[in-house]
């Protein structure tokens, strides 16, 4: 039966002066567009110049504007336009625009400052570890510069990134892009929790928009933390993950619920009635083994067992086609949001990584680690302002 109907989707504007960025806390939208880049140029004042440019064009494409002051069809004929015209007409979809800065915006892989800012390069930022399993490919992995897109309607979102892409041409080039749908977390109290490709509830003890003293120690960075330019930043960690979905779906009920440690229908922890009920992580069944696994995915990668660490996930599902092998290229998009990525993602995925019983049906493809600044606060301000300043 269906549950409840979920509010229509907001089409209105987020929006994008603030604190800090949108599209963190902001409730996850449907439909995701990342997009990864590479910086071409070895000019700095050109890389700044870019983010200005860029700036302006999200602050005006989020209020569902054109990119540029003349629009796609309000310059001179002779011109390309400054906005690329496909989401003329369309509402602001709730789209978010987010920047994140990648390691190697700071030092290249010799270890060359490219651009001056090697000093300001956050310990948090540090390379991921090798983790057991990881098939990880590195045309899509890493970039110097990311931009995640959310909005409802994913023609606004891919629109946001091709005109980043536009403005940028000749400073950047995208390394890598994905595509999302269908979140697969709640970040607030007020939404349903969605469902991933493996049929689970995904998002349920998630780190919410109203847990805001949970916010304030683990999702937002801080100056005494090292870098003082990320105050009021967050770190965010992205990992393809494909399911082995024709696997899975040969997988008994019992099996799979198993696994998560939740049940497939309800999304209770297993022993439990209800979504929201707190595991019971001691609980044995009548056979006196424990009713949620030593193995099971919410028992490894809770707070309980990963010195209290949390993790404001903000995912998405992909379908990319097939592989040519008559299976879906298909997986989940994870994406997660923290003040520290070494207190927090790195334990709990080296956790799953050693003994997730999920492991069996999932591999991951690509990675990447960003540093995403506090909020543009008004007119003067840019991204990357307190980064090169
Ligand atoms: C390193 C972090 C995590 C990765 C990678 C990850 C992959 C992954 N997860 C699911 C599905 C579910 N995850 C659930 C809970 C959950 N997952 C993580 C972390 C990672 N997951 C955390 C921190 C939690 C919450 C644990 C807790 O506090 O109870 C759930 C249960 C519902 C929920 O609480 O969200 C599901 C389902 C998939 C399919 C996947 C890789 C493809
Ligand atoms: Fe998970």
């Amino acid at each position: 039966d269906p549950e409840p109907a979920a509010a229509p989707a907001f089409d209105g504007a987020v929006p994008f002066f603030g604190e800090h960025q949108a599209g963190i806390v902001t409730p996850a939208q449907d439909r995701l567009h990342f997009a990864a880049f590479d910086v071409i140029t070895k000019d700095r004042a050109k890389l700044v110049e870019m983010l200005r440019e860029w700036t302006a064009a999200a602050a005006r494409m989020t209020q569902g504007r054109d990119a540029g002051t003349l629009g796609a069809v309000g310059g001179q004929p002779e011109a390309p336009p400054d906005d690329t015209g496909e989401a003329l007409g369309l509402p602001p979809s709730g789209l978010t625009l987010t920047i994140g800065f990648g390691r190697s915006l700071f030092r290249d892989a010799a270890g060359v400052d490219r651009f001056g800012i090697a000093d300001r390069l956050p310990a948090a930022l540090e390379a991921l570890p090798h983790f057991p399993g990881d098939a990880l490919r590195p045309e899509i992995s890493d970039g110097d510069l990311c931009v995640q897109a959310c909005a409802n309607d994913p023609q606004v979102a891919v629109h946001a990134i091709r005109n980043l892409a536009r403005i940028g041409f000749g400073v950047v080039s995208i390394r890598y892009s994905q595509l999302g749908f269908g979140r697969t977390s709640s970040t607030s109290r007020t939404q349903t929790t969605p469902r991933n490709l493996m049929g689970f509830k995904d998002g349920t003890r998630n780190m919410k928009l109203e847990d805001a003293e949970l916010l304030r120690e683990q999702l937002w960075a801080r100056a005494e933390d090292g870098a003082a330019w990320m105050a009021g930043g967050s770190y965010l960690v992205t990992r393809r993950i494909r399911m082995t979905v024709e696997t899975w779906d040969r997988t008994s009920l019992t099996e799979q619920e198993a696994i998560f440690g939740r049940d497939k229908g309800e999304g209770a922890p297993l022993g439990k009635a209800k979504e929201f009920d707190e595991p019971d992580f001691d609980a044995k069944g009548a056979d006196g083994q424990p009713m949620i696994a030593k193995e099971a995915h919410i028992r490894l990668a809770h707070p309980d067992f990963n010195n209290g660490a949390h993790l404001l996930r903000r995912g998405y599902n992909f379908v990319d086609g097939t592989d040519g092998l008559g299976r879906l290229d298909a997986g989940l998009f994870f994406m997660a949001y923290q003040r520290d990525p070494r207190k927090q993602f790195v334990p709990v995925q080296r956790s799953l990584a050693r003994a997730d019983v999920l492991n069996e049906y999932i591999r991951h493809v690509s990675s990447g680690l960003w540093a995403c600044p506090a909020g543009v606060t008004g007119d003067g301000d840019h991204w990357g302002r307190a980064l090169f300043s």
